[in-house]
């Protein structure tokens, strides 16, 4: 007779994003089945057996913004860094971290080659199949032009055939960047197909004033990033970015934010009632200023390995405010923005050093005998360090250590930072993001506190291909024992068990978050009730 289950996963301390109960779960067909108290042993016959020993028990993660495999043009003139992780070992390091899915980034270029966007998500998901995943996998669409043609066309596309319903649009970067009404002609296209857009939020033109100014003064060395971009430069554009969403009666959700004065805008959008959503990361609660000043000498690049856009924040009453932020529900979402440049290499972060000393005389230093030795001899510049951090696999565990071991945030609002939110925001749910009968068997199951050994995390025992982690010595309080993709056990006891093949493509609808919000059709502001007619 066929086994009732497949797996079950017994005494477990079940959280959801509303609750937390002792509970025993039943998998069959990659799907759970059923949440008891107990199962008999006829039950469990024939099914392999988890015993979480009291430990939490969640959704897995989904971590709704991860770059692979792509050429971020994130520097001055379209200059930029490549991406040292492709779905293979990318999905590796978030299977390793409690990650089950992944949502990454289709990349538009301003060349005529990638004016369809179809084209564009085609090539992604070439690179995707080349290696396979160890997660389930989704795109964004990143978009940089507003040819009306293909956002006509092509979007209602996208959304049907290949279930992309979020797009992201920036407010810096030369080569990727939208004026406001190259904004509002996409956002309009979004909302009229009910796409999420996602906006990084920062002011170019201030990003690249104070660029010039703190070159000016000599200032290049990689502290002098956070400098460039100042809590004002989020504060300015989270407004701006709001305003036109309200303009054009769309949700959108601020990706990466990393000021208490951006959370602040974002706060005061939702108190309106608008449909604005935010997004934070690790990077801003782990990480300040100070961080960037670390190994601070004109001649010193390691703090390179913290530069990302925003920066950290400037100090921990900053960060404090951020954490109220994650607490009342300001944040929708935890995603880690892994970005995952290698340090010791000519086109990560040290190319900083190398395109400012070709800068400077003219040629390359002769790339890379001692690459290692360039790093820690030559000056660099912080304009020319690719932006970015690896911490597709950290994202979870410091979480885990930082705010809920400490209190900060209860269990069942990390479940909704890190899943179910993710999976509503980006319409997934209840397919993933909640342990429902019904849901796919994505689990994370952590180890009992108890017995636990707090660690002190170093790169080498991450699984990504990345050559450093900005939190390295950092103290961890916990990791992911177990994760289960879809009722099979992808990562126990720090090995990878599952195949590289074992994740799929997953086709999202519309966003489930903003259903009951004030309509457009009632324009309480007076905004411009005559164009949504
Ligand atoms: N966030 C960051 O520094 N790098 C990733 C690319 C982006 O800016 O969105
Ligand atoms: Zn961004």
């Amino acid at each position: 007779m066929a086994s009732k289950f497949d797996l079950v996963v017994l005494n477990g301390k079940v959280v959801t994003a509303s609750d937390i109960c002792d509970y025993c779960i039943g998998i069959k067909d990659g799907k759970i089945q059923t949440l008891a108290e107990s199962f008999s042993e006829d039950e469990i016959a024939g099914a392999e057996v988890i015993d979480a020993e009291g430990a939490y028990v969640m959704p897995g993660g989904i971590d709704a913004h991860v770059h692979l495999c792509q050429d971020l043009k994130t520097g001055p003139h379209g200059l930029g860094g490549e991406c040292a992780d492709n779905f293979e070992t990318g999905s590796r390091s978030a299977v390793a971290g409690g990650t089950t899915t992944i949502i990454t980034f289709a990349t538009q270029t301003r060349g005529e080659e990638d004016r369809s966007l179809i084209k564009v998500v085609e090539s992604y998901n070439a690179r995707a199949e080349e290696t396979g995943s160890y997660v389930d996998y989704g795109f964004h669409i990143i978009i940089v032009r507003n040819d009306a043609d293909v956002l006509e066309t092509e979007l209602p596309i996208l959304k049907k055939d290949w279930g992309i319903s979020s797009c992201k649009l920036f407010l810096t970067y030369e080569t990727q960047r939208l004026t406001d009404s190259q904004l509002l002609d996409v956002m309009w296209a979004a909302r009229k197909n009910s796409i999420t857009t996602m906006i990084h939020a920062e002011n170019g033109d201030m990003i690249a004033w104070l660029t010039q100014k703190l070159e000016e003064k000599g200032m290049n060395a990689p502290y002098y990033h956070a400098l460039s971009r100042p809590p004002l430069v989020e504060g300015e554009a989270t407004n701006r970015a709001i305003a036109l969403a309200q303009l054009i009666q769309n949700p959108i959700l601020f990706v990466h934010v990393g000021s208490a004065l951006g959370a602040a805008n974002v706060r005061r959008a939702q108190n309106m009632g608008l449909p604005v959503y935010a997004e934070t990361c690790p990077q801003y609660f782990h990480l300040t200023w100070n961080d960037l000043k670390r190994f601070h000498s004109p001649t010193c690049f390691e703090n390179s390995k913290m530069i990302c856009s925003p920066p950290p924040p400037p100090d921990a009453s900053d960060q404090e405010d951020l954490f109220v932020g994650l607490h009342n529900g300001t944040f929708t979402i935890y995603s880690s923005d892994h970005c995952p440049f290698r340090y010791n290499d000519p086109h990560g972060k040290a190319s900083g050093v190398l395109e400012h000393a070709k800068s400077m005389e003219g040629e390359s230093p002769h790339a890379c005998d001692d690459l290692h030795d360039l790093l820690t001899r030559k000056e660099g510049s912080f304009k020319l360090i690719p932006n970015g951090i690896p911490g597709v696999e950290t994202r979870l565990p410091l979480l885990y250590s930082g705010a809920l071991s400490t209190g900060r945030i209860s269990p069942q609002r990390f479940v909704e930072l890190t899943s179910t939110n993710p999976a509503k925001l980006y319409g997934l749910y209840p397919k993933k993001g909640t342990l429902m009968p019904g849901s796919d068997a994505d689990l994370v199951i952590w180890h009992p506190e108890k017995t636990f050994e707090p660690f002190h995390l170093t790169n080498a025992q991450l699984h990504h291909n990345v050559d450093y982690t900005p939190y390295e010595g950092f103290k961890m309080l916990n990791w992911p024992r177990y994760t289960i993709l879809r009722g099979k056990v992808m990562w126990a006891n720090g090995k990878i068990l599952g195949k590289v093949r074992d994740g799929q493509y997953v086709k999202r609808g519309p966003s489930q978050l903003s259903q009951g919000l004030p309509g457009a059709d009632r324009d309480p502001r007076r905004v411009a009730a005559w164009l949504y007619e």
